[in-house]
């Protein structure tokens, strides 16, 4: 069904076909988990009448079933296989191919066919993900649950005294017992390392005066939730406790602007004034967030520049923050769906701050 229409998508566009490798487009086509950082040849061949066939390595000889497949063996050259693939499919010229796709398997594909045009595959798989139906949702909405009963949990931890590794290895450690695994490597963010939106938790341990910030997120049947909270240990300075409330506002404000039919951008708007206008903007070095689904970021991504018209079913993170070097930082975040054409909390942990 999925394959059909994205064979559709192709005939009308003009792509001979498509050759996707393993990863959430991968997932969403077959159904089949394979993994992604393999270094053996695999392939999903697809041609604008619908027809596919896979290239995989013998080891998943008992994984792939009940689909057209032919497997090549270690010693085995894989390309002049894929060849034959391509060709009885008809797929030549211009070719849509995976956008996170090895160059090692690029070099190989080009080597062995001198007609071969890329694409990325993204331009049209984007189209097919970035609405959410009725199951998805579901999933979705079970991802969020993990995120926000683990954020119940930490609240009844006594933090004070652990690195931020060791937190962030509880926090993992939780989210793998409740669910399918980490949507990604949770950010426990202490203190003036609050300051990096990205950082990777280290060795400071986590004490009295810190804004923390947590944020991670479950798997549910390859579905992810993204969930952030700013957790205070003992009163913080006054400025870290006005950002607090600035975020806060910013997050709701770009949260009720939600609405089938206004673009993406206008949501980050929403959560860029609040906190220019408080004085901050320079310190909002973000996106408000970004679409969120079998990857933890997709499309339709909620920046400045984001020309996507929502609508229902889309899924995205709203996720402002305010970095204060040497002091530290605020992030909140939650997952949201349009749903009748307003903005539904997926993850719905209290985000009124918490002082531990
Ligand atoms: C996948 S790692 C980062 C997860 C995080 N929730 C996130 O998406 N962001 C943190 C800062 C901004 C935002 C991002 O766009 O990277």
């Amino acid at each position: 069904m999925r394959i059909e229409k994205l064979a559709a998508l192709m005939e009308e566009k003009g792509f001979s076909g498509a050759l996707v490798s393993p990863g959430a487009n991968f997932y969403y086509l077959t159904g089949l988990h394979i993994h992604e950082a393999g270094e053996r040849l695999t392939v999903l061949a697809v041609n604008p009448d619908g027809e596919y066939h896979i290239l995989a390595p013998s080891l998943y000889q008992n994984v792939i079933k009940d689909f057209p497949v032919t497997f090549w063996r270690d010693g085995e050259n894989p390309y002049s296989k894929l060849g034959t693939i391509m060709k009885e499919l008809g797929i030549g010229g211009k070719v849509l191919v995976e956008n996170t796709m090895r160059a090692d398997w690029l070099i190989g594909i080009f080597h062995s066919d001198n007609r071969f045009d890329p694409y990325p595959l993204n331009v049209l798989m984007r189209e097919l993900r970035m609405r959410k139906d009725k199951e998805e949702l579901k999933l979705m909405q079970k991802a969020a649950e993990v995120a926000d009963r683990v954020f119940e949990e930490i609240l009844s931890w006594d933090i004070v005294g652990m690195t931020e590794k060791e937190l962030a290895l509880k926090i993992e450690l939780r989210i793998r017992e409740l669910s399918d695994g980490i949507s990604f490597q949770p950010i426990v963010a202490s203190g003036e390392n609050g300051a990096n939106p990205h950082h990777e938790p280290g060795n400071r341990k986590i004490r009295k005066g810190d804004m923390v910030i947590l944020d991670y997120g479950a798997r549910w049947k390859g579905y992810c939730s993204d969930i952030t909270r700013t957790v205070a240990i003992g009163k913080p300075d006054e400025k870290l406790l006005e950002i607090y409330r600035i975020v806060k506002e910013a997050q709701e404000d770009a949260f009720q602007s939600v609405r089938e039919g206004i673009k993406a951008k206008e949501v980050d708007r929403a959560a860029r004034e609040t906190i220019s206008k408080a004085g901050y903007g320079e310190y909002f070095t973000h996106r408000t967030g970004h679409g969120l689904g079998l990857d933890v970021h997709e499309e339709p991504y909620i920046g400045p520049d984001g020309e996507v018209v929502l609508k229902n079913g889309m899924t995205f993170t709203i996720e402002p923050g305010i970095y204060l070097p040497g002091l530290g930082g605020v992030r909140i975040e939650d997952d949201v769906a349009v749903i009748n054409g307003r903005g539904k909390r997926l993850t719905r942990a209290d985000r009124e701050l918490v002082i531990l």
